[in-house]
């Protein structure tokens, strides 16, 4: 029995896993090119792209601006393709609102949009969104020349009225609390009169994989993107072209699943990875080597297989893989250092803190610095993981409780964020697992 109410007993392997994963789209690939069909020069198709629910808000937040989205039967695991006819930025807006929820990407990526269109839009989102830094959205949109009414917040709630279209031109922004405030301006920057020359002022930018997702999809599309000096992006005035894409899958939220190899000291494999990728994730493929696995990927299928014993590491500039590496740092039996993720205090929750406040929780020895984790190695017991919101949190709660008997995860529906399906694959991993012997438990 769980020992709180909506709490989820996270299942312990008495062996080790030997199980093959097929994982939902990527959240980020998704995101991005919804915005992108949104702003293209026709109808577009998104194959197997995610379903969650920062896919679902971003499909309600184009549908409010005026963009057509409909569903049409594809050959994906987890759910339709999705049909995407753009907005009209000339066709007068009646009152629209955009609720974010806490997806950064709805909140960082819609606001330059609606700026785009004509008329008013309210923007909202959870509570928790409103913590959520976003004033280099607000001042990027008034030095375009763009009205926002934000009643000084620097935060959500704020209502933006868009004229219909935006000069552009140069811009500085201070990026360094999240790498979305880029990506959302490039996004859109082919559609301003005069393109845009995005420069970024300030303590470095985090998470530059995904900007580099970014320019890399906006050139596939026939724009053209100049990142060749640091901290400076020119974006030429463009037609955005339209696609018909297969989305790959989301190699961030195949990390949980990859872990469990180490955690079990079994075997995960995740067919259809992709040879090139622009997806952080992959970096799963150097990481897991320096925690203790064995990491091959060959025929398209990524075959990780945990070590005896997981080994402590210095991993920098994990983003959003941070919570699942420190899982395993916690299950370690060297000390680890996580570097260059001061920026995770600003995510769905103060992830520095709450990792931290988890782990110890447990019984084990996590200490934050000024720039991400330090985690030494200390036997965990059972005991209640608590996951913030933040569908990262809950993941690595799943992790521990493989390797550590009687934990429970604290609301494990918020993985239902980018990823519905986890408590569902999750299980179908878990029963792979060879069945305990009698002797044995
Ligand atoms: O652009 C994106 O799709 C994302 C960028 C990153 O944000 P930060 O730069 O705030 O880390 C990442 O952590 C987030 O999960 C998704
Ligand atoms: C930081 C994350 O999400 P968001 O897109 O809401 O910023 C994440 O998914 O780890």
């Amino acid at each position: 029995m769980p020992v709180v109410a909506n709490s989820w007993p996270a299942p312990y392997a008495e062996k080790p896993i030997d199980a093959t994963v097929q994982i939902p789209a990527s959240k980020s690939l998704t995101n991005r090119y919804l915005v992108l069909a949104a702003l293209a020069d026709g109808p577009s198709r998104l194959r197997a792209p995610l379903h969650s629910r920062d896919t679902f808000l971003m499909v309600e937040a184009l549908r409010s601006l005026g963009a057509r989205i409909t569903e049409a039967e594809g050959d994906g695991r987890f759910g339709p393709d999705l049909l995407v006819e753009p907005i009209d930025p000339a066709r007068p807006l009646g009152d629209a609102g955009v609720d974010c929820g806490l997806a950064g990407t709805v909140m960082r990526f819609v606001p330059p949009l609606a700026a785009l269109c004509t008329g008013d839009v309210e923007f909202d989102g959870d509570p928790a969104a409103r913590r959520r830094p976003m004033s280099p959205t607000i001042d990027a949109l008034r030095q375009l020349g763009v009205a926002v009414e934000d009643g000084g917040s620097g935060s959500l709630p704020f209502r933006i009225t868009g004229t219909g279209s935006v000069a552009g031109g140069h811009l500085a922004i201070d990026a360094s609390a999240s790498s979305q405030f880029v990506s959302a301006l490039l996004l859109v920057g082919p559609r301003f009169r005069d393109g845009l020359h995005l420069e970024h002022v300030g303590e470095r930018v985090p998470s530059l994989d995904h900007i580099a997702m970014t320019v890399q999809l906006l050139r596939d599309l026939g724009v053209s993107v100049d990142d060749s000096r640091r901290n400076h992006w020119v974006v030429s005035p463009g037609p955005i072209r339209a696609f018909d894409t297969r989305i790959e899958q989301d190699l961030s939220n195949a990390g949980p699943f990859l872990a469990a190899a180490l955690a079990t000291r079994g075997r995960i494999r995740v067919p259809n990875w992709p040879a090139s990728t622009t997806q952080v994730g992959d970096a799963w493929r150097d990481i897991l080597p320096r925690l203790g696995a064995t990491v091959t990927l060959a025929g398209g299928t990524l075959t990780v297989i945990g070590g005896e014993k997981i080994t402590g590491a210095d991993l920098a500039d994990t983003s959003e893989l941070a919570p699942t590496a420190a899982a395993l740092c916690a299950l370690a039996d060297g000390e680890s250092r996580l570097s260059g993720i001061a920026h995770l205090r600003g995510h769905e929750t103060d992830r520095l803190a709450a990792l931290v406040t988890e782990i110890n929780r447990l019984g084990g020895d996590a200490e934050e610095t000024a720039d991400g984790l330090r985690i030494r190695p200390r036997p965990l017991h059972g005991g209640l993981f608590h996951s913030y919101e933040d569908h990262r949190m809950a993941t690595a709660g799943a992790i521990i409780g493989l390797a550590v008997r009687g934990v429970e995860v604290e609301d494990i529906g918020t993985t239902a964020k980018t990823m519905p399906e986890f408590p569902q694959l999750w299980q179908e991993m878990y029963a792979a697992a060879p069945a305990p012997s009698a002797t044995e438990g």
